[in-house]
C-alpha cells in the first residue's frame, strides 16, 4: 500500500477529533476522504504531514513509518494544503523552481521536471505568467504541479477546490483523477459529493470516526452519493 493509516486517534485536550481511524490507499487509486465540516479531515492531514503527532496509531507512506523514518516517509509525499501558498509576485516557473531547489533539484534536472509537471496539469503555456495574474483554478493547478516535482508516491490534497467556481472545480477533479491513473495514490479531502466518482475509493469520516469505506459505487448501491451521504451523516452535502 502506498498510504496506510492504522488505528489512528487524536484529541485536542479532552476533545477527541479522530477515533481509531484505519484505511489504505493503493498505488494508482483516487481515494476521496469525504466528511462534513468538523469531521476530522484537517486533523488527519495535520497528522499525515507531521504538523502534529499522535502516540496512538501508525501511518505508513510508501512503506516508511512516519514516526520511525519521517524523512523517507515525507519525501514520498506531495501535499496541497487548503490555504494557497504560491508567491504571487513570482511566475509559475519561478514558484516551481524555488520548490525544486528546496528539494535539492537544480539545473537541467529541475527544468525537465518542472516542464513535465506543468504538462501534467496543462500549465506549461502559462509558465512565464505571474501567479497573481492566474485565476483560482490555474493557481491550484500550479500548486499541484509543484507538489509533484520530487516524484511522490502519494499526493494529499486538503479541500483543494475551496473558493473555485464549478468549471474550475470540475477541471481540477478531472486532472487529479488523471494523475491517479498515472500510478500515484491520491487522498482528496472534501465535503462535496459531486467531486467523487463511482469508481473512486471512498472513506466516509464523521465526528472523528470512519463510517464507511470501499469503492464508492459498491457503497452507495445505486443511490445518488448525495442521498447516501445524507442518510449516513444526517448532513446535506
Ligand atoms: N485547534 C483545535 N483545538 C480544539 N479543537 C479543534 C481544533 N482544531 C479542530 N478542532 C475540532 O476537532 C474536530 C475536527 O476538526 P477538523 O478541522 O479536523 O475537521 P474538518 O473535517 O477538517 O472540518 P473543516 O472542513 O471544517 O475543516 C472538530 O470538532 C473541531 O472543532
Amino acid at each position: 500500500m502506498s498510504l496506510s493509516v492504522s488505528d489512528l486517534s487524536f484529541s485536542y485536550g479532552a476533545k477527541p477529533a479522530l477515533d481509531a481511524v484505519s484505511f489504505d490507499v493503493a498505488a494508482g487509486r483516487f481515494c476521496a476522504l469525504l466528511g462534513p465540516n468538523g469531521a476530522g479531515k484537517s486533523t488527519l492531514f495535520g497528522l499525515l504531514t507531521q504538523l502534529f503527532s499522535s502516540a496512538d496509531g501508525r501511518i505508513e507512506i510508501a512503506g516508511h513509518d512516519l514516526q520511525k523514518a519521517p524523512r523517507a516517509a515525507l519525501a514520498a509525499m506531495g501535499v496541497v494544503f487548503q490555504q494557497p501558498t504560491l508567491d504571487l509576485d513570482l511566475s509559475v516557473r519561478q514558484n516551481l523552481r524555488y520548490f525544486a531547489a528546496l528539494q535539492g533539484l537544480s539545473g537541467k534536472t529541475a527544468e525537465t521536471r518542472i516542464d513535465a509537471a506543468l504538462d501534467q496539469l496543462d500549465m506549461r503555456q502559462r509558465a512565464g505568467e505571474k501567479a497573481r495574474g492566474l485565476n483560482g483554478g490555474h493557481r491550484r493547478r500550479t500548486e499541484i504541479a509543484r507538489a509533484l516535482l520530487h516524484h511522490p508516491k502519494v499526493l494529499l490534497l486538503d479541500e483543494p477546490t475551496v473558493g473555485l467556481d464549478a468549471a474550475a472545480r470540475q477541471s481540477l477533479v478531472a486532472h487529479v483523477h488523471e494523475l491517479a491513473l498515472g500510478g500515484i495514490s491520491v487522498l482528496w479531502a472534501t465535503h462535496l459529493t459531486d467531486e467523487v466518482q463511482m469508481q473512486d475509493d471512498l472513506v466516509l469520516l464523521h465526528q472523528g470516526r470512519i463510517r464507511a469505506r470501499g469503492v464508492t459505487g459498491d457503497l452507495v448501491g445505486g443511490q445518488a452519493l448525495q442521498d447516501w451521504f445524507l442518510a449516513e451523516t444526517g448532513v446535506a452535502a
